[in-house]
């Protein structure tokens, strides 16, 4: 799986390196900026051009015309009078914005023409940054930051490109707002998203105002088209704050990972995103089908067997050797009429759940969706915790876990809870809060820091659901789930699809997958029967695309 760091995490990594003398932070600074370059050109081929069309070796006309570092910036109107591909390069007051002076250098190099500001003052600089601060003023114009100015440029004619190095990983408070300026004002204008021919907009590091750490808006943040990270993800490119203002992936477009050299060596506690390898499916094949386990997905009454229906599908389809539903007996003869591979148990009440169980044969339980919210469902649940096997709870059982703090304290380490958002907000509502709260700086309160929390007070794995599906256990391992950028699948929002992702987990329960590996696969799995099938999806057709998913990930190489 692949790393996703925190600020801290990446500063240290750097400092390492540099420590041990394998690099300097100037190299670093420099690769980072031919990162962003070389992105710009894979990302839009037409803006690399040639030589010839695009000007490379043309001569910077302002050093032409004898002017000495740093010289007063050219009006836009002289600006617009030359034939170039165009960028305006936004630099900050740290190490972002030295990133910035090197994408603008190298742009300058293939014969753009590039005008940059810059948001601080120029002594104020890091070391690296102001080196190449000093290596483009050396023969080039660059403007005090001035949002008419800036908006002006932009106005008077077609730029190409809109390059964001104001604040990267540093982001340490909320966007300035003083009396010269106010970001929320000068965002929207200047970042445009419906300008015709606007230019693109691509973020050094991350969109500038978005914390690194928990992808929050700390008030005025860029939107970008692309954005172009070094050495590993951030986890703030991954997680999708709920606005307003929105934040994380939203701004950030695309993201891309340049390698910038640094070698890559393990992080202890670092969050992973979920992309289980084929091995994580195959080592448990085994060929007996009490191998793969037997999975017991608990029904609920009359009219609401569909759910546990959708979920035992899935258990059988992602794998469990066997998968019995537990139905009322009043609700018998509909479930009866509508499975066929799906065994049937008569489950009335909480003592008939209990003698199922001394089968121990049964070595995963899934229950929730559809269960109901009466004495009846919570002494279910409360025999099914009791009875110490791998289980997944969902939707009414969540419920009934916040009605009862006892109910609560049965949870043990074998269990997961898969709550969507208000399920979570009702089950840990002090976290909720934190998360909830508006961020006043960086690095701010996440989603993964809230899913860790919750994760440990329950003592068991919590599935915290989204498009950002984060995964944590009680031991601080985390993953997020991603249902963004190319995994994008809004229609995976659809009545019932929660109920068919306990099924999976519950089926890789029973096949004895450890809990935080059963959720993680699961999620994962749920994401690529939605890419699979794609738009016009309902819940039932999720099961349906795993084979074909399947198959894909075991012809794997
Ligand atoms: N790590 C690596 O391996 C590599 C890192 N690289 C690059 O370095 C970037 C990180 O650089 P960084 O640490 O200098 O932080 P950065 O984001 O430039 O901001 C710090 C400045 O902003 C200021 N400031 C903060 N918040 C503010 C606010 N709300 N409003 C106003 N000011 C605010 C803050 O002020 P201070 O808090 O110090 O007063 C400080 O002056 C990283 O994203 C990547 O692009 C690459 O070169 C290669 C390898
Ligand atoms: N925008 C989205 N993109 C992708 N997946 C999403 C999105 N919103 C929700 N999901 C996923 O859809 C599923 C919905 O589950 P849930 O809220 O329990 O619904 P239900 O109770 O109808 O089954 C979860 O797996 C969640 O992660
Ligand atoms: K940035």
């Amino acid at each position: 799986m692949t790393e996703l760091l925190t600020s801290a995490q990446m500063r240290a990594i750097e400092r390492a390196a540099i420590e041990s003398g394998e690099v300097t932070g100037l190299e670093l600074m420099e690769r980072a900026g031919r990162g962003v370059v070389e992105a710009i050109f894979e990302e839009w081929p037409e803006l690399a051009g040639t030589d010839a069309d695009s000007g490379a070796g043309g001569v910077d006309r302002l050093a032409e015309e004898g002017g000495v570092a740093p010289r007063p910036a050219a009006s836009p109107q002289d600006i617009c009078e030359q034939k170039k591909f165009r960028a305006v390069v936004l630099c900050g007051p740290g190490n972002n914005g030295g990133d910035g002076f090197v994408v603008a250098r190298l742009l300058k190099e293939r014969g753009w023409e590039v005008e940059v500001f810059l948001y601080g003052d120029p002594e104020k600089l890091p070391p690296d940054a102001l080196e190449n601060y000093e290596r483009w003023v050396g023969n080039r114009s660059i403007h005090k930051w001035d949002d008419n100015l800036i908006e002006d440029t932009l106005d008077e004619c077609e730029h190409d490109l809109v390059v964001d190095a104001v604040f990267g990983t540093g982001l340490t408070r909320l966007m300035p707002d003083d009396t010269e300026r106010t970001w929320h004002g000068f965002v929207p204008r200047v970042f445009s998203w419906h300008q015709k021919d606007r230019p693109k907009y691509v973020a050094v590091d991350i969109p500038s105002g978005i914390c690194s750490d928990s992808g929050r808006n700390l008030e005025g943040a860029f939107p970008t088209d692309l954005t172009v990270s070094f050495h590993r993800a951030k986890i703030g490119h991954y997680l999708l704050p709920k606005g307003p203002p929105q934040g994380g992936a939203v701004w950030c477009g695309k993201v891309v990972v340049k390698d910038i050299g640094l070698k890559a060596s393990y992080v202890a506690g670092a969050v992973r995103l979920c992309d289980p390898t084929k091995s994580t499916l195959t080592k448990f094949s085994d060929t007996h089908k009490y191998s793969h386990g037997h999975a017991l997905i608990l029904s609920g009454g009359p009219g609401r067997t569909g759910a546990a229906r959708m979920a035992a599908r899935g258990a059988l389809r992602v794998g469990a050797g066997l998968v019995t539903l537990a139905v009322p007996p009043a609700a018998q003869a509909e479930v009866a009429a509508q499975v066929t591979a799906i065994m049937l148990r008569r489950v009335g009440d909480a003592t008939a759940l209990a003698k199922v169980l001394e089968d121990a044969r049964f070595n995963a339980i899934g229950l929730g969706p559809a269960l109901g919210l009466d004495e009846e469902a919570a002494a279910l649940v409360a025999t099914a915790l009791e009875a110490g096997r791998a289980t997944v709870l969902d939707a009414d059982a969540l419920t009934l876990l916040t009605q009862d703090a006892a109910l609560f304290a049965k949870l043990h380490q074998n269990c997961v809870l898969t709550p969507h958002a208000g399920e979570f907000k009702r089950l840990f509502p002090d976290i909720a809060a934190k998360l909830e709260a508006a961020p006043l700086k960086g690095p701010a309160y996440s989603k993964v820091d809230a899913t860790r929390e919750a994760a440990k007070r329950a003592g068991c794995v919590v599935l915290f659901k989204g498009p950002d599906t984060v995964i944590a256990a009680p031991d601080g391992r985390c993953s997020i789930n991603s249902a963004q950028y190319e995994r994008a699948a809004t229609w995976l929002a659809t009545a019932g699809s929660g109920d068919v992702l306990t099924g999976f987990i519950a089926g890789l329960l029973a096949r004895g997958f450890d809990p935080m590996q059963a959720a993680e696969t699961a999620a994962w799995l749920h994401v690529e029967c939605a890419l699979e099938f794609g738009p016009g999806l309902i819940a039932e057709d999720l099961p349906e695309q795993l084979p074909n998913v399947l198959k894909r990930l075991l012809s794997r190489p």
